[in-house]
């Protein structure tokens, strides 16, 4: 089982234009609305592919009872905490060569009960996920809602570290960097986070892996780094693995970078090694880029992705 929460889940909407102009109308060719939020999608991932998984998020407003009413239509299970404020609806605006423009909404004012209410009901949830030892992974995801303390992943990591769970975090800014000074098991930055992480620009492979040792050495077991369309670079105290897939068809980045940490996630709780797991991952990730809006792949998106994995990457490798 794994437990992902999401304090500032939202509504995807995904409108599909032939180009986009500053300032102009554009009338869309199509639309389309999907669960959304990191950590929702992380979920959403896991339950298409037939793992075990519930996500934990603040539902209020007319969007809160959208996004529960399409969770139940997607078969994925959530704990939801009845807040005052609207659940969030962000704007993809997808080109189609495959460009895509976020604009997200900041999310619902959370107060410190129902902050603190998130944080127990993910506990409880990854006490009681039936395994002797409670839910194999407890994940954080995502922006935090204005409100909410900015130390609120770190609090998690902190719960979940004392109760012997082991917790992964995909962040950014302030809050990401106040989780990883709490050493979760497993972080997840993209190229630009862990540039931010460390506070300096990382052109290479090689650049990237120096940074992820470095975090590693500071007591993170596994730093997994998505790179785009380089694929991602997985490190460990003992490994370092690139893997890649090409696909021809782009249609929306969006949530690729979460279906490729479930797809890690994944592998990793169902034992395979973590260069095995980052295969797992960046064919997942690859798959969700084929898909339109942030829908995610089912088994049969996986077919004809092949990922190539490298276990002694190129560190030259100066990345897009
Ligand atoms: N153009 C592409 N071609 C092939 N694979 C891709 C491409 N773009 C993304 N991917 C796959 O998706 C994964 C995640 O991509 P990316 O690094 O863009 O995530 P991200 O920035 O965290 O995304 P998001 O925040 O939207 O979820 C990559 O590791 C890779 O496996
Ligand atoms: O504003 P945040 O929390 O950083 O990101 C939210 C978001 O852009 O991330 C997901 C894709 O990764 C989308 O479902 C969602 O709209």
């Amino acid at each position: 089982m794994i437990v992902t929460l999401t304090p500032n889940p939202s509504i995807d909407r995904a409108v599909l234009i032939d180009a986009l102009r500053r300032g102009e109308v554009h009338r869309a060719s199509s639309s389309r609305i999907d669960p959304g939020g990191k950590g929702v999608n992380v979920s959403r991932a896991l339950a298409a592919q037939g793992g075990s998984t519930v996500a934990v998020l603040p539902s209020g407003g007319p969007e809160g009872h959208l996004l529960e009413e399409l969770l139940d239509a997607a078969g994925v299970a959530y704990a939801s905490v009845p807040v005052r404020g609207s659940v969030r609806m962000n704007i993809s605006v997808l080109e189609p060569d495959g460009t895509t423009t976020k604009l997200n909404e900041p999310g619902p004012d959370l107060s410190a009960d129902e902050v603190e209410a998130l944080l127990a009901t993910t506990l409880e949830r990854a006490a009681g996920a039936g395994a002797a030892r409670g839910a194999e992974w407890v994940v954080g995801c995502g922006s935090l809602p204005p409100g909410a303390p900015t130390e609120l992943y770190a609090v998690l990591v902190s719960r979940v570290r004392e109760r012997g769970g082991r917790v992964a975090i995909d962040s950014s800014g302030a809050p990401f960097a106040a989780a990883v000074a709490a050493k979760p098991h497993l972080i997840k930055p993209n190229h630009e986070e862990l540039a931010e992480l460390v506070d300096h620009e990382l052109p290479t492979l090689g650049d990237v892996r120096d940074a992820a040792r470095e975090l590693v050495r500071s007591g993170i077991d596994v730093v997994a780094v998505s790179l785009g369309g380089d694929g991602a670079l997985l490190v460990t105290a003992d490994e370092c693995a690139h893997a890649r897939a090409t696909i021809t068809a782009p249609q929306s980045t969006v949530g690729a970078g979460d279906c490729m940490l479930a797809g890690l996630l994944h592998g990793l709780s169902t034992g395979l090694d973590p260069a095995d797991a980052l295969m797992t991952g960046v064919t997942w990730g690859a798959a969700a880029v084929t898909l339109p809006g942030s829908r995610v792949p089912t088994p049969d998106d996986l077919d004809g992705i092949r990922a190539v994995l490298s276990r002694e990457p190129d560190l030259d490798r100066v990345l897009s």
